[in-house]
């Protein structure tokens, strides 16, 4: 059924000995878009890409790719599919080049190996062999592999990490047009800005579970409150502005004329601001809305302790 989800994972546990790493984690993949599994380190999100991927089987839960078990359709599955793996998973005697159109020979439709590796700068490399070439050359070796098969999903695991700025841009936006092209890309990172632009669906996953999910602007709206602020006259009455204000507002001069005022941050509040300020014959002068960044929802989310 070409409308039923790209993935569709229900109640995932998976363990390793007595650790659990995934705990009943629900995950739904909608095809054709981009969806980035952010969370600490060791939450389980790589756990979960490979479960997707059919390299580790399940302890609970349901797991269906492109409506297929990873574990008992494996063989039909993965010629659908394209993988990044975080670390390799690649034979490093090989030359890059020669991987590559390898890779391209095992797929009916390939897209032209010559024109990724142009595409991923990696035209030096091709007589270099994997285990040569510098991190970032490797990444988009991994990179190129995944997607030379024309898949109708890809798995990229932390596709960035150790990635130039030129990669990087390089990297997003073939992204984009894997999406452009209706292939669903699931990525995971630790780059909150590379979630914010490439991602329709965010999902945070900690400790095994899956805690939020919404596209950025969905989780930056949502949530605790966003700030507001203006400068005018030193020492307004902020008892007056705070009596205007909706319940549960908070206002503070932060210095001499530079005011911060907390809370749900909506039309009406800039409306009520502005009439109070027009009535105390006040001009608020950079008058800003300040709204969260995915990266406070985040850390709100998931807290600030370190993770073992
Ligand atoms: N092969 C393994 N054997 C034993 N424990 C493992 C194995 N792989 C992962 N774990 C443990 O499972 C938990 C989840 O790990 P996982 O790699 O899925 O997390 P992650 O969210 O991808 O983390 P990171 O952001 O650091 O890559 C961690 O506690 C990790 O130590």
């Amino acid at each position: 059924m070409r409308n039923e989800p790209a993935v569709e994972v229900t109640g995932l546990v998976k363990r390793y000995g007595t650790r659990t790493a995934v705990d009943g984690l629900d995950l739904t993949v909608p095809r054709g878009s981009v969806t980035a599994v952010l969370g600490p380190n060791g939450a389980g999100k790589t756990t979960t890409v490979e479960v997707c991927e059919g390299f580790r089987r399940p302890d609970a839960g349901t797991v269906r790719v492109l409506g297929l078990d990873p574990v008992t359709q494996g063989g039909l599955l993965r010629p659908r599919i394209g993988v990044m793996l975080q670390s390799g998973g690649i034979y490093p005697g090989a030359h890059a080049e020669e991987m590559l159109r390898h890779a391209a020979t095992l797929y009916a439709h390939p897209v032209d190996p010559a024109l990724l590796i142009e595409r991923l700068g990696l035209e030096a490399c091709g007589r270099t062999t994997y285990r040569r070439l510098s991190g970032g050359q490797q990444q988009r070796l991994s990179l190129a592999m995944a997607v030379v098969g024309r898949p109708e999903l890809v798995f990229l695991d932390e596709p960035t990490a150790g990635l130039d700025p030129q990669a990087r841009h390089a990297t997003w936006d073939l992204v984009r047009e894997l999406r452009s092209a209706g292939v669903g890309v699931v990525l995971t990172t630790h780059f909150m800005d590379e979630a914010e632009q490439l991602a329709d669906q965010v999902v945070v996953v900690d400790a095994g579970r899956a805690i939020a999910h919404g596209s950025p602007e969905e989780l930056c709206r949502g949530g605790a409150e966003n700030t507001l602020r203006f400068s005018g006259r030193p020492a307004l009455d902020l008892t007056s502005l705070l009596n205007a204000l909706p319940a549960g507002s908070l206002a503070a001069e932060l210095s001499p004329g530079s005011y911060r005022i907390e809370g749900k941050v909506d039309p009406q509040l800039l409306a009520t601001v502005a009439s109070w300020c027009a009535q105390h014959g006040v001009m608020p002068d950079h008058l800003a809305v300040e709204r969260r960044t995915l990266e406070d929802v985040f850390l709100e989310l998931t807290g600030r302790e370190l993770r073992a």
